[in-house]
């Protein structure tokens, strides 16, 4: 019980392996054009890649290893997609939408008629049966979607960003249901949002121009960020550079920081990264306050509402973040373009091996 993909697309500088295990939901993250449709679209068989293989519960979806040419249609392979827009048949009612993924596979009208009212109890939406698509919300439409995925039973479900398209009011209500009919089933979901990740993935997949550039528990991404893509998700400093005795080197920066992830001293010189919450961070207008340690002369780039704090970027693209009280910002009499010091308690930076 195994699913497994391994694809390359030369034009799109894509080139990924991925293994999802039984019940397993796996959440892919990354920024525009990072690979995440591709990986997917793949995957469903709507794009051929140059190389690779995949295979789903012994069934090959493609074999593109050398002298081969193995190439599962899309509706053979035993996936279903949920794409941002529900995208049901608008000639047909609800119930016939859902009841098309069993029909299609060969059920019975009777036995399909009754998985589409078993999925519509599901999903909270038996009412709706004899609907036809135009006549529902966005959010039904999507809920109305979520069956007609799961009612062809699918050993992998792929959901493209599946909240994008709603309001801010259908989206909590169908994440609650994702994470309902998720519970145990082996999915793949690209989101952009850190909180699905959290709620409705046991693993992220973070791609960076086409390639896995970290994958773990979410949680642990999240806490132990080795990409800056991962560290902005969790909002946290990043900064990556080399190993030093005491913390890291990074860009002229001289970090002092706790070593993690390895028993004793990390040897120096070796590639690492530091990841710190702009709580951490404070903002003097002098170099002569507290501890010399870790204090920054930085240029403010910009001053943004961060919950009821001020959150203080500065220096290169505003690589590095402060948070603190608008009474503070007032006093300081802060504004972007100034010149002031960062000082980071070396107690709250972590530095790992990259
Ligand atoms: N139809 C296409 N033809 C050629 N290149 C494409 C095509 N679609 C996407 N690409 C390229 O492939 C790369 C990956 O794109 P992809 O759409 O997979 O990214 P994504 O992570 O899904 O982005 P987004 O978050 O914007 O949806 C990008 O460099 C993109 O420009």
């Amino acid at each position: 019980m195994t699913f497994v993909v391994q694809a390359a697309v030369e034009q799109r500088g894509f080139d990924v392996s991925l293994r999802v295990g039984p019940g397993e939901t796996v959440a892919v993250m990354g920024a525009n054009g990072a690979g995440k449709s591709t990986l997917l679209n793949i995957i469903a068989g709507l794009l051929h890649p140059d190389s690779g293989r995949a295979e789903l519960d012994g069934r090959i979806l493609f074999d593109l290893t050398a002298g081969r040419g193995a190439w599962t249609a899309p509706h053979r392979r035993g996936t279903a997609l949920l794409a941002q827009e529900p995208l049901l048949f608008p000639h047909l009612s609800v119930l016939d939408n859902v009841a098309f993924g069993p029909r299609s596979a060969g059920a019975p009208k009777d036995a399909a008629k009754a998985a589409a009212l078993r999925w519509l109890a599901e999903v909270e939406a038996t009412d709706l049966q004899a609907r036809r698509p135009s006549e529902l919300s966005g959010g039904q439409a999507q809920r109305v979607a979520v069956a007609r995925a799961l009612a062809a039973d699918p050993g992998l479900l792929l959901l493209d960003e599946p909240m994008a398209a709603l309001d801010i009011h259908a989206a909590p209500l169908l994440r609650r249901l994702l994470k309902r009919v998720l519970a145990g089933r082996r999915a793949v979901i690209i989101t952009h949002d850190v909180l699905d990740a959290l709620m409705l993935a046991d693993r992220v997949v973070v791609l960076e121009d086409g390639r896995i550039s970290e994958e773990g528990p979410t949680r642990d991404v999240l806490q132990r960020p080795r990409s800056r893509f991962a560290a902005g998700l969790a909002g946290l400093n990043f900064l990556s550079g080399e190993v030093t005795e005491h913390g890291l080197h990074s860009g002229g920066l001289n970090l002092y920081g706790q070593h993690h992830d390895v028993p004793g001293p990390l040897p120096a010189g070796q590639p690492g990264v530091a990841v710190f919450p702009p709580s951490a961070v404070s903002v003097f207008l002098s170099e002569a306050h507290g501890s010399p340690r870790n204090a920054f002369r930085v240029t403010i780039t910009d001053l943004e509402p961060h919950g009821d704090q001020i959150r203080v970027r500065a220096g290169e693209s505003g690589r590095l973040s402060a948070d603190i009280t608008p009474a503070a910002a007032a006093d300081l009499g802060l504004a972007p373009g100034m010149e002031v010091y960062f000082v980071i308690k070396a107690g709250a930076v972590s530095v790992y091996p990259a």
